[in-house]
């Protein structure tokens, strides 16, 4: 399958020579790192996986080499050469299926609640409901960012690992929020998730596949604990700078959890809009409830791929899919990676 061209974009089409130039500008970035990427280990899975290992991580490589690769390396490697980031910016960041939509849905209502309207009766018209969560908070390292980075309007998103963040974002006094989640309910997450992408008429992927290669690390901007331990690090080291949340945490007291959101990045609610309602007009606007119903199902137009990112957004449902063997392999990892670190398993 192959995503629609303006996926990740709040544009919901565009023109051909628009697209012309988009492609022309990709295959200058994909020239320009050839010879880099050429050059990183390899890992062909199957025909729709093909990874490469940069800086300790893994990631799809070329960007219409491969079906599903909207993200890849290069855009990476181009991130880090000339990517400036600004002291008001805020970057969400995770690693895929951990909590993403949900984080960039919250920091959308939050930073535009003066924009667009929070209360039940705007709802409707609402970007997060008319456009989706991941238009509204364009990645970095997709492809419709690269060519339009106009759209970073101080809030973007990203998978990248800490370690591979461009310099800029490191060093200048922007905001990076976090969100990690349970290895194991992220792994049942990206399997199903993994096999809803698959539109090619091929077998779905065996859970025990899936499995191992989320063991050896072998998933994009895997492994998964790697991931976590750079943002975790780096919010004990820069605590106003890396904010290290979790989707179970979010889960069980969203309402306090989305007030600490909001005055991280500076954008906290006063106490007028506590006593409003309007930090928990938020949190239903976000809910699994509100954005799946609002996009779950919607199979046309432009947006006809937005309700993959909604399956059924619970803590705990690996318990459902996982052997006991598989849990306690997983557990074992998580135990000798995060010794010492206090990060949930
Ligand atoms: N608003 C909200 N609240 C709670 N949970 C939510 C929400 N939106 C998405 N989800 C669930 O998050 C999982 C998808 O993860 P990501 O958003 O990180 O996916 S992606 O990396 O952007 O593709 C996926 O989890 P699973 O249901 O366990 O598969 C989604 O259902």
């Amino acid at each position: 399958m192959s995503f629609p061209v303006a996926f990740y974009s709040p544009v919901a089409s565009i023109t051909q020579d628009e697209e012309k130039a988009r492609k022309a500008k990709m295959a200058i970035i994909m020239e320009r790192y050839k010879d880099k990427v050429l050059a990183l280990p390899r890992k062909e899975i199957d025909t729709n996986l093909h990874l490469c290992k940069y800086e300790g991580f893994w990631y799809h490589h070329g960007f219409w080499l491969h079906s599903n690769a909207n993200f890849s390396v290069e855009a990476i490697m181009a991130l880090q050469d000339e990517f400036q980031a600004l002291p008001t910016d805020v970057f969400l960041s995770s690693q895929v299926k951990s909590g993403t939509t949900w984080l960039k849905s919250l920091g959308f209502a939050i930073l535009n609640r003066a924009k667009f309207k929070i209360d039940k009766d705007s709802w409707a018209t609402h970007p997060l409901i008319t456009t989706s969560p991941h238009d509204c908070v364009p990645f970095l390292e997709s492809e419709s960012f690269l060519n339009n980075p106009s759209y970073a309007n101080g809030l973007m998103s990203t998978h990248i690992p800490y370690t591979s963040l461009p310099q800029s974002i490191i060093s200048s006094d922007c905001r990076i929020v976090y969100i990690h989640r349970n290895p194991k309910d992220m792994l049942i997450s990206l399997w199903h998730f993994m096999n809803t992408l698959r539109e090619d008429g091929s077998s779905p992927t065996k859970l025990d596949d899936t499995f191992e290669l989320f063991r050896k690390g072998l998933t994009p901007n895997g492994p998964f604990w790697d991931h976590a331990i750079g943002y975790y690090k780096a919010s004990l080291e820069r605590p106003n700078k890396v904010l290290f949340l979790t989707y179970e945490k979010l889960k069980e007291d969203t309402y306090n959890e989305v007030k600490r959101l909001a005055s991280f990045i500076g954008s906290s609610f006063t106490k007028e809009e506590e006593d409003d309602g309007s930090v928990q007009e938020i949190v239903e606007l976000c809910s699994f409830k509100k954005l799946s119903e609002a996009h779950k199902g919607n199979k046309d137009g432009s947006h006809s791929s937005n309700g993959i990112y909604f399956r059924k957004g619970i803590v705990g449902d690996s318990v459902n899919y996982l052997t006991t063997e598989m849990i306690k392999t997983l557990d074992e990892i998580a135990k000798e990676k995060f010794d010492g670190l206090n990060i949930s398993f």
